[in-house]
């Protein structure tokens, strides 16, 4: 469905994204993990045609790497960016609406009442304005907004940033009945939250990928994800099986002598 091949992007002279490869099929949800500044949001505005790249980018088989970002949306490749960016101006039902605009010919997969029953909280909400919500209650309007651009792969941006636990369980409970229908490409920092969502996840360090594999096997090698995520014991590249930056491993076989080398 997706697949992206030594993609890069450079800010000046800051290469953020240095040669990133990934794919997420028909019905994954794939994470991507890494510190601060590691290169996620990078990747996503990339994939999403937001920034300048250079790279193979692959859009069910067809190369998009041309298109302008409304094109991308029209064919279910969907952002829901960091920060919501909820019109202020307009109700939470109208909010909503906007995704209509990106569904284009397909079909309607996701219908505004779907989007309640998801996200009960937004309910008596529904004619307050954007400028008067929550955190929580913009980041559930901002997925919501996204659903009714019918997306074939939705791509989310550190939903539970700044939330309190409690809205972050609602808004990961509705993710998990979104990825019934939906391949998902989800960032965050935390790796433990985002594994119990999906099915595979690449960790990013310095703009590149230096682990990768299923979630179980990511969740099992919690040390080694620590060192890479900047908030276990040593930095990364100081992992006690030898592995240094640079390196991209796939942890089914961690120790391997062979692991992939970039
Ligand atoms: N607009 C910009 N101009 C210059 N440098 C940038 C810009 N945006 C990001 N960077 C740099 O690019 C690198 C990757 O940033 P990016 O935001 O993609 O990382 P991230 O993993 O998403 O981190 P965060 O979780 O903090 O958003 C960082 O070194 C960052 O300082």
């Amino acid at each position: 469905m997706l697949e992206l091949k030594d993609l890069r992007v450079a800010y000046g002279h800051t290469q953020a994204v240095d040669g990133i490869g990934l794919t997420v099929g028909p019905g994954e949800a794939v994470a991507l993990l890494g510190a601060n500044g590691a290169g996620k949001t990078s990747t996503l505005r990339a994939i999403s045609r937001l920034l300048p790249s250079d790279g193979e980018l692959t859009f069910d088989g067809a190369d998009v790497s041309r298109l302008a970002p409304e094109e991308l949306a029209r064919r279910g490749l969907v952002h829901v960016p960091e920060g919501r960016r909820v019109f202020a101006s307009l109700t939470v039902h109208d909010n909503l609406l906007v995704g209509r605009t990106a569904q284009a010919r397909r079909d309607a997969l996701f219908s505004p009442d779907d989007v309640y029953d998801l996200f009960p909280a937004l309910v008596p909400l529904r004619k307050r304005h954007g400028w008067a919500l929550s955190g929580g209650e913009q980041q559930m309007v901002a997925i919501g907004r996204g659903l009714l651009a019918s997306p074939r792969l939705l791509m989310l941006d550190e939903p539970s940033l700044g939330l309190a636990p409690i809205v972050v369980k609602a808004v990961y409970q509705a993710l998990a009945e979104i990825k019934q229908r939906v391949s998902i490409l989800l960032v965050e920092q935390n790796a433990t939250l985002a594994l119990t969502l999906c099915d595979r996840g690449y960790v990013l360090l310095s703009g590149r990928v230096v682990l990768s594999g299923a979630a179980a096997e990511l969740g099992d090698r919690e040390a080694l994800l620590d060192s890479y995520l900047g908030h276990g014991g040593g930095a990364a590249g100081d992992s006690d099986d030898g592995t240094t930056e640079g390196d991209h491993r796939t942890v089914a076989d961690p120790d391997a002598a062979d692991a992939t080398t970039r």
